[in-house]
């Protein structure tokens, strides 16, 4: 165990019914495993942000030690004590829900089947999947849809605080993995960084038919941030097992994502994750995707190489991996293995 803070499932989250049912295949060849939906309550290791961040060396090396074990045990954890009020998170939740409430017109002008665009609306309610999405370019530069017209405010001001928790989670990384703290924000030039993100709206499902939120995945960029307004439906995958993201709604829950894999070479993994609809009520998400510039090359640091760990990824522009996966359309093919050379 890397770790003594781990969360326990909390119990509002009801695991599923039906033992015998699993993961449906795509008619387009999703790997052709039949996966069980269940997933398992084991605990999920916790990062108190307060310690990461604090002025007392002692406690920030502890803490930084504590974060690196956990990156190579689990590739996820939970943050506690991020300082974002929870004003700011309720308040994103409820705009996020009355977006997804306008009137369909409003929200068609925004569906589109150009990846590049900075605004994407869609529904993924084929091959067993219900949700409805929008995809917003959050950084270098802000968009937003114009409705509702209190949306921009509040999302915006989400959008920093959350990305100023991920900058400094990446410090954490770069000190952990022996490095200077600004190594990764140096080499991915995140001054420019590309970040997008996500807003997912699941209805309640609590039935084997249509199940499925997002068959298993790896995430592109550096880290993901996601929050939720209700625990449960997200799962992780650690040693075999797929386990339930069964978390307090103030928690932000972090993945790491390819390319912290690719300038790791390996060290760090990127986590495959998967949601399954196990709520009650209707479930929003919303993950931050932290990225390089899209102009940065990302490739194993050489730091990371030598003759017993040759570099294991071809390197490519973010922006070139992000047009290789339709700026994440989630379909179950990772390029990660596409970019693989042993
Ligand atoms: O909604 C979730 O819990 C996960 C979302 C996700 O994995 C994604 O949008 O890539
Ligand atoms: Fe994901």
């Amino acid at each position: 165990m890397a770790n003594t803070n781990t969360a326990s499932a909390l119990t509002h989250s009801p695991v599923l019914k039906s033992e015998t049912c699993s993961f449906p295949q795509k008619e387009d060849g999703l790997d052709s495993i039949n996966y069980s939906i269940l997933g398992v309550n084991d605990a999920i290791p916790i990062i108190d942000y307060s310690l990461l961040t604090s002025d007392d060396p002692v406690q920030r090396s502890q803490a930084i030690q504590n974060l690196g074990k956990t990156c190579i045990e689990y590739g996820f954890f939970a943050v506690i004590n991020h300082a974002i009020p929870d004003s700011v998170i309720n308040g994103t939740m409820e705009a996020l829900l009355r977006f997804f409430d306008l009137p369909e017109e409003k929200k068609l002008k925004y569906e589109t089947s150009n990846s590049t665009d900075k605004i994407r609306w869609g529904r993924g309610d084929v091959h067993h999947v219900s949700r409805e999405f929008f995809k917003i370019a959050s950084h270098p530069q802000f968009h937003c849809p114009i409705h509702p017209d209190d949306l921009r405010e509040i999302l915006q001001e989400y959008s920093e605080r959350l990305r100023e928790v991920g900058i400094n989670l990446l410090r954490g990384f770069s000190k952990s993995l022996g490095l200077e703290e600004s190594y990764i924000e140096k080499a991915m030039d995140l001054e420019s960084g590309y970040d997008f993100f996500t807003a997912n709206d699941y209805p309640p499902r609590f039935s084997a038919a249509n199940i499925i939120g997002q068959f298993p995945h790896n995430d592109p960029g550096l880290l993901i941030l996601l929050m939720q307004n209700v625990s449960g439906g997200l799962q992780l995958e650690h040693k075999g097992k797929w386990l339930n993201a069964n978390l307090n709604s103030n928690w932000i829950i972090v993945n790491l994502a390819d390319h912290l894999e690719i300038l790791t070479n390996g060290k760090y993994k990127s986590t495959i994750h998967r949601v399954v609809l196990n709520n009650e009520v209707r479930r929003v998400t919303f993950p931050l995707f932290l990225g390089p510039s899209l102009e940065a090359v990302v490739s194993p640091a050489p730091e990371f190489v030598d003759d017993n760990h040759p570099s294991a990824y071809r390197g490519m522009t973010y922006k070139d991996y992000l047009e290789a996966n339709q700026h994440h359309v989630i379909d179950g093919k990772s390029c990660l293995k596409q970019i693989r050379l042993i």
